[in-house]
């Protein structure tokens, strides 16, 4: 499978216009362009421009990423269903009352709906900081007003649901584009610096256009296989590291606070597929730009929380209440400068390609560049937020993986013998690999179950909905949580317990599809980097346990899960890497 795609055609076109004579007096555009030292955003516009006018187009007969743009017939991507299936449960969705012996019973209003007051709810958030408590909460309202419970945060009207069957119903019921959440503060940044959207942020026709490019490029597993080459070499960074780290720790063994190897690993990885760039986060002396960009990111995780309350805060009242505000244009500023900064000499590389005559080829942020179906505005609020989305999910992921791992040495035994004889102790593994080691894709669904980096999920209703008996008008926001249906026995039976092999399948007609735990989404607005995460997750599980035995240390302790918008360890994780080599 070729790894990257060429544009031989085109370049030659350029190479022939580049060696026209040029009009007495007029330099080349493109040594001019080449001579600026940092493009500001319209310099950028017109460096991507001038490269777009050399026309270049893809190779023919060339699929896969970069490959020419084919129309597809295909079907919406949450259809894991047959089409009948969703059309029925779309009807359920709509038809209304439950029917009780034959009887069709109205549905009840929200009125009759159960849920916190009002009062309490403002207590618990703002008072004794629920915002870091959102996954405990969940648990504690549903075992306190059932499955299905409505509340107030803020000036925002909630219904959350609890249960299983229901999720799968209001997300199998979903049209062609769903709402997840409120999103008016992130457009209104937008909107005040001159920003487009991006995947997370926009809304209807807008995101319907930028999701339907970016997932043909890298929703499926196979469109990112072509990445393990680039994410096996951050891994080889990352084991060297960690060979490094032990040297220098007293029982040449511990490595303290994996969050921030696994943080700086995934920031490497997914940069290196989003702008094509290694950053250098895993080196002994990170670079500059790779610290700044650390702290934009510290600055970004923060404000998830600054996010909340800036979306939770009423606009009148900004004036009295400042901070949040400020702190969220603040940190959204530092989070699109450094994006830009990362496509722009992207663009600059390429533009330098060309001038030297030479074959561009290039990944996702390449591919974007030349189709033209995303605008630049769009491909930096795009990259801005697939990183925002990107990093802290992966990094929390692996860190608790790790941790369950050394607490559960039988598990990570089994998980180890699997690898050892289907690929071997020295094998690197790629992508086609990985259902080699159906463990392996397990432990990701066990650790996301226990520790789901999103403890909820949302939708906005597009019409009107009975759910559970009741009538959801549209424009409802809805809190799907998914942290307290993966912790329900009903879904999972002994569902506290650690044990991956719950998730293998048993012959090749079982399912063990379970809305109990949809840790990335479902359906058309789910999670588009789902495939890159898998795989980073997926090959750096496997390197690590052909490398070392994870071992508690005396360092070890049992580390609480806090909601900080994400479910991330409450406290640095301390392990042990024993090597096995
Ligand atoms: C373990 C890692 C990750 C988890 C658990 C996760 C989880 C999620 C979830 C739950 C959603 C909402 C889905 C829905 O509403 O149905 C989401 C959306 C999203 N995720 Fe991820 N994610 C992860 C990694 C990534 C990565 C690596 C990227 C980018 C490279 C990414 C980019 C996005 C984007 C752009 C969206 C918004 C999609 C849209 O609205 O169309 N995520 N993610």
């Amino acid at each position: 499978m070729p790894r990257r795609y060429e544009f031989e055609e085109a370049l030659l076109e350029h190479v022939e216009a580049e060696q026209r004579p040029t009009p007495k007096g007029s330099s080349s555009p493109n040594k001019k362009i080449a001579s600026t030292n940092r493009p500001t955003q319209t310099a950028a516009m017109a460096l991507l421009a001038r490269i777009l006018k050399a026309r270049v187009s893809p190779a023919p007969g060339r699929g896969g990423l970069l490959g020419a743009r084919v129309p597809r017939l295909s079907r919406p991507e949450g259809a894991r269903l047959p089409a009948g299936a969703r059309a029925e449960d779309k009807e359920a969705g709509r038809r209304g009352a439950p029917r009780a012996g034959g009887r069709a019973e109205g549905p009840r209003s929200l009125a009759a709906m159960p849920g916190p007051r009002t009062l309490a709810n403002l207590v618990e958030f703002f008072w004794k900081d629920g915002f870091s408590r959102i996954h405990e909460i969940q648990q504690k309202h549903t075992r306190e007003y059932g499955k299905i419970f409505k509340s107030h945060f803020g000036p925002q009207f909630v219904v959350s649901i609890a249960d299983r069957d229901m999720v799968a119903q209001v997300l199998r019921a979903e049209g062609a584009t769903p709402q997840r959440a409120n999103m008016e503060s992130w457009q209104e940044y937008r909107h005040l610096r001159g920003r487009s959207t991006g995947l997370i942020s926009a809304e209807g026709e807008q995101w319907l256009k930028m999701r339907r490019v970016l997932r043909q490029r890298i929703l499926k597993p196979r469109d990112v296989a072509i990445f393990s080459g680039e994410i096996n070499q951050v891994i080889a960074d990352l084991i060297k590291r960690i060979y490094i780290l032990k040297s220098q720790a007293e029982d040449g063994e511990t490595v303290t606070n994996v969050n921030d190897l696994f943080f700086k690993y995934s920031m490497e990885g997914v940069a290196t597929i989003l702008y094509e760039s290694r950053l250098g986060c895993l080196e002994n002396s990170v670079p500059q730009p790779a610290v700044d960009y650390t702290e934009a990111l510290g600055l970004m995780f923060s404000m998830f929380k600054t996010s909340m309350y800036a979306g939770a805060i009423p606009r009148w009242l900004r004036p009295f209440i400042p901070k949040p505000w400020r702190e969220f244009c603040r940190s959204w500023d530092g989070l699109f400068k450094f994006s830009q900064i990362h496509i722009d000499n992207k663009l600059r590389d390429i533009q330098c390609h060309i001038d030297r005559g030479e074959r561009v080829r290039g990944g996702l942020l390449t591919c974007l560049f030349l189709s033209q179906e995303l605008t630049l505005e769009e491909i930096y609020a795009n990259m801005t937020e697939m990183l925002l989305a990107g990093v802290d999910t992966t990094s929390f992921t692996l860190s608790w993986a790790v941790y369950l791992l050394a607490r559960h040495p039988e598990v990570q035994q089994t998980v180890y013998r699997e690898i050892i004889k289907n690929l071997g102790e020295r094998h690197v593994p790629t992508a086609a690999d990985v259902p080699k080691v159906p463990l392996v894709r397990a432990l990701l669904k066990e650790t996301l179950r226990l520790f789901p980096v999103l403890p909820g999920n949302g939708r906005v209703t597009q019409e009107d909905l009975v759910v559970g008996g009741y009538l959801i008008p549209k424009g409802t926001q809805l809190a799907l949580c998914h942290y307290a249906t993966s912790y329900a026995d009903e879904n999972f039976p002994r569902a506290k317990e650690f044990r991956p092999e719950r998730w293998l399948r048993k012959g090749s007609l079982d399912r063990v599809d379970n809305f109990g735990s949809i840790p990335f989404g479902y359906g058309v607005r789910s999670c588009i980097g789902q495939r890159i995460a898998e795989l980073e997750i997926h090959l750096l599980m496997i390197q690590l346990l052909q490398h070392f035995e994870i071992k508690t240390s005396s360092w070890t302790k049992a580390v609480p899960a806090k909601t900080h918008g994400l479910l991330t360890p409450g406290g640095p994780i301390h392990v042990r890497f024993v090597n096995r080599k």
